[in-house]
């Protein structure tokens, strides 16, 4: 059984919850405190907004440890605003916050929250099936190291990619009935 924790600071948590509770051998938990991460196999980053989620990391004091935790092998997927966490750099703003994935990432790159779209992709990765992609005022990894796995692209620009332990994706699988990342997380990355 493996235990996959929510970051539940703000966000779409619930969907999260919802898709990987119909995996087998899958407990969830929502997490909102360092200690609670501690408990947990791996750990997903929703999608949100990125600038409150990392206001709200600051405020508790989670930003450093958590940085920590996912320097030392902890496994994360982060969805959209989840992705901007983790990027080492964020394209036009001085701020970034967990700087754990070798990317740089452009929030909000397909424009306004008007511009949000659905499309699928085949990830041969991920599954042998196309996967349906929805995209929420989605952001794009501009640029990755070598290091970086790229899973997928969207009009030539990186919409998921993983680099070791660390997953990100620009669009939000937990929004679709296709379960393939969330088992692709819990089986080969945690
Ligand atoms: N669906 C999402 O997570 C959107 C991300 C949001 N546009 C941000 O910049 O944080």
């Amino acid at each position: 059984m493996k235990r996959i924790g929510i970051l539940a600071l703000q966000g779409a948590v619930a969907e999260h919850m919802h898709a990987l509770s119909k995996l087998q051998n899958v407990t969830t938990l929502a997490v909102k405190t360092i200690d609670e991460i501690k408990e947990v196999d791996g750990l997903i980053l929703p999608g949100g907004e990125s600038t409150a989620m990392g206001k709200l990391l600051d405020y508790f004091q989670m930003l450093e440890p958590l940085k920590n935790l996912i320097n030392q092998g902890l496994p994360v997927w982060g969805t959209c605003a989840g992705m901007i966490l983790l990027a080492k750099e964020i394209s036009a703003q001085e701020t970034s916050y967990l700087q754990a994935m070798d990317t740089v990432v452009k929030r909000n790159g397909y424009g306004s929250q008007l511009d949000s779209f659905q499309t699928t992709a085949s990830i041969p990765e991920i599954s042998t099936a196309p996967i349906p992609l929805t995209f929420i005022r989605a952001p794009y990894i501009e640029s990755a190291k070598e290091n970086v796995k790229v899973l997928a692209k969207v009009d030539n620009k990186i919409v998921a990619a993983q680099q070791d332990h660390m997953l990100a994706t620009a669009f939000h699988p937990e929004l679709t009935n296709d379960l393939s990342f969330h088992r692709y997380f819990v089986e080969k990355v945690v």
